[in-house]
């Protein structure tokens, strides 16, 4: 049975990260009819499950599924992993061999049902799944809550963790433990639940299971000498897991009879009925029918269907504490059912929310703007549509004299603002142009009042100002010793102050430092994978607000301010980003007929300039010999062409450009 030394929970405080991942699902996939509920019989009040009878086409498959389990036979687990160790691969195994989804249906990582994260191999948001699974002739209910394996949705993963009794902590054989096992394997300690090491991928040439073994035991302090070697691609070791989530997972507490408090771990938006709300019942019962209330804000409505999981919906009467479902009550936006918040009963309310609700907080800002200036309503209604679906996306109008019309959006992290993105481009076909993300920077002004600022092109004139802080992050980083130097040497180039260094085993070091959160976004991680050979793995959280001298720097193009490229930076930096930013304008905007300088300035002062040469038509080609005045008019003609050029002319940006700011960090470190 794991145990985790006490010193361990110590050394990561609790994520501080307000993120939240958006709720982004389709409807059940193909092969799931949505189920035709009929009489319903609801189940003696207790220790028992509800019973419902699914559609017929479901019923074999889903009947079993639906049968009476006394409490004590429940079992709610998750699973947690680094990126890529084979968490999404190990569900789909569980759901086949427990026959939850009848191989036919079985499309690859069935769990991860968007397409984007199918495409990309990652899972971005939650989903559970009920199990049946039968051992020494009893039977058990399983109930899977599958996590996002991204930093960008660490709230989340603390949401559905605290849904569960136990987690099954899949490592990769052949890799080893990494910052994300380390920072989620906390996560659950901190939340008691009881943890059953599986290593994953033992079918890979370079898997040692033992060395692995060793290591979880050395840095996280769980006995691993009954940890099941897996690999969940060929299907090795399925039952042995199947068993230990009986034998060694504790089954819910019986709190029934006490007022209905359920968590929220996930919810997204249905067209057709509004919110879905997944939650786990920790105390008390909830029927259909029953007057609910979202106790952080209030809310009241009334649950029109509740249901389980199979992983399709399948409705029951009631849920009892323990377990594990979803509701509708025609909530029409998620952010009214947020994850984390508590749902209790309006008649009879609960003293106390559950712990751990936080809002939603953007980390990163972007602005978004239509090529085409006509699709500004479409780009408006396409982000109320996925804000539907997405309580941490944030948006509001802004407008730009370079740009036109367009949206600065929030997003909790780079993934979020990319999944965004392309989302926006893809499902709606809209061409945006994106800007630079930024930080929220906090100004104090000299009036004494502190204003947020999300929008470098919006930072209080040096005069008003006082001072400005930034976001600070506490990064942990696991690397071989081999790469130590060159990862020191990349976080010292971003302002990072070091903190600590821990070898975690001979072979491979922790080290922590904080930096600005502004450093990181953008091209950080993909230099420390460089840097290391791709043999580094990162765990961030945010640790507060710190005064930094930083300056905002413009860009002039043709004389005319371009908003959109504004960027706060750090005073020392600013001349190398002026000069590297304006080199790097000059490679990506086209020649003009006319000659374009390009200017970084700080205030009303140039700290660096470049400029476009003009694109000149040869016009006295036809000139072959001739008259020297002939030849001085032409020119003169043509320099006054190109003068009216130059003073009515618009000088087109291509994205690229604006994202040139990102790219250019490497250049000028
Ligand atoms: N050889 C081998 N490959 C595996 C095994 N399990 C998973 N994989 C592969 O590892 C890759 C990542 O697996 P996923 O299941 O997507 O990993 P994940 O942890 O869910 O990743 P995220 O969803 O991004 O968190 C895929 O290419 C899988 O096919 C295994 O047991 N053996």
């Amino acid at each position: 049975m794991a145990t985790a030394t006490a010193s361990r929970l110590a050394v990561l405080a609790p994520r501080q990260l307000p993120s939240a991942a958006g709720r982004r699902r389709h409807a059940p996939g193909p092969g799931f009819a949505p189920p035709r509920p009929r009489a319903l019989s609801a189940a003696p009040r207790g220790r028992v499950l509800c019973l419902a009878a699914p559609a017929p086409a479901a019923a074999s498959a889903g009947q079993d599924r639906l049968q009476k389990v006394p409490i004590s036979n429940i079992r709610n687990f998750c699973i947690i992993a680094h990126i890529d160790h084979g968490k999404s691969t190990l569900a789909d195994k569980l759901l086949e061999l427990t026959g939850t989804v009848q191989k036919r249906e079985m499309k690859e990582q069935f769990l991860d049902n968007m397409d984007l994260e199918r495409e990309r191999g990652i899972t971005i948001k939650l989903q559970a799944a009920r199990m049946r699974y039968v051992m020494n002739n009893e039977p058990y209910c399983l109930n899977l809550i599958d996590t996002p394996g991204h930093v960008d949705f660490s709230y989340e993963v603390s949401r559905s963790l605290a849904a569960c009794e136990g987690a099954l902590l899949v490592v990769d054989a052949s890799q080893g433990v990494e910052a994300q096992t380390l920072a989620n394997v906390y996560l659950a300690l901190e939340n008691n639940l009881e943890i059953i090491p599986v290593l994953n991928k033992i079918d890979l040439p370079g898997a040692d299971p033992d060395r692995v073994a060793q290591e979880i035991e050395e840095i996280i302090g769980l006995d691993c000498s009954d940890a099941i070697r897996c690999s969940a691609k060929e299907g090795i070791g399925i039952t042995e897991i199947l068993d230990a989530l009986v034998t060694k997972i504790p089954p819910p507490k019986d709190t029934s009879k006490d007022p209905l408090r359920a968590l929220i771990f996930d919810s997204y938006y249905d067209p057709y009925r509004g919110v879905i709300v997944y939650f786990r019942v920790i105390d008390g019962t909830i029927k259909k029918g029953d007057r609910i209330c979202f106790m952080a804000n209030g809310k009241e409505y009334v649950a029109d269907e509740i249901g389980v999981l199979s992983p399709n919906q399948m409705q029951v009467d009631e849920l009892y504490a323990g377990e594990v479902g979803y509701l509708s009550a025609s909530i029409r936006s998620v952010a009214d059912a947020r994850v984390g918040d508590t749902i209790t009963h309006y008649s009879k309310k609960a003293d106390h929310a559950l712990p751990g609700y936080s809002e939603a907080t953007p980390m990163v800002f972007c602005g978004l703007f239509p090529i085409d200036a006509d699709q500004f309503e479409e780009l408006r209604e396409a982000l109320e549509k996925l804000q539907l679906n997405d309580a941490a996306l944030k948006f509001e109008p802004e407008s730009s004299s370079a740009m036109g019309f367009g949206f600065r959006c929030g997003f909790l992290g780079l993934l979020h603002m990319e999944i965004v993105q392309e989302r926006l481009e893809r499902e709606y076909n809209l061409n945006l142009i994106i800007t630079a993300p930024s930080v929220v920077y906090r100004v104090n002004c000299a009036d004494g009042e502190t204003v947020e600022c999300s929008n470098p092109s919006l930072l209080p004139e040096p005069g008003k100002r006082r001072s400005i802080e930034e976001p600070y992050v506490k990064i942990e980083m696991l690397t071989p010793k081999d790469y130590i130097g060159p990862i020191m040497e990349l976080s010292q180039d971003r302002r990072g102050e070091f903190k600590e260094m821990n070898f975690i085993t001979e072979s491979r070091a922790k080290v922590t430092y904080e930096l600005p959160l502004a450093e990181m976004v953008g091209d950080f991680f993909d230099q420390l994978k460089s840097r290391s050979k791709g043999y580094a793995s990162m765990e961030y959280s945010l640790v507060g607000y710190r005064e930094s001298p930083l300056v905002k720097l413009d860009i002039q193009i043709n004389g005319d301010p371009v908003e959109a490229l504004s960027t706060i930076v750090h005073r020392d930096k600013a001349y190398s980003v002026g000069r590297a930013l304006t080199q790097k304008l000059k490679e990506l905007i086209p020649r003009q007929m006319f000659r374009v300088p390009i200017q970084a300035c700080i205030g009303t002062k140039v700290i660096a300039s470049e400029a476009l040469s003009a694109i000149r038509k040869d016009v006295l080609s036809k000139c072959y010999g001739g008259d020297i005045t002939r030849k001085k008019k032409l020119l003169k003609k043509q320099a006054e062409g190109k003068k009216r050029m130059k003073a009515i002319g618009r000088v087109d940006v291509p994205q690229e450009a604006f994202m040139a700011v990102l790219k250019l960090e490497k250049e000028v470190l």
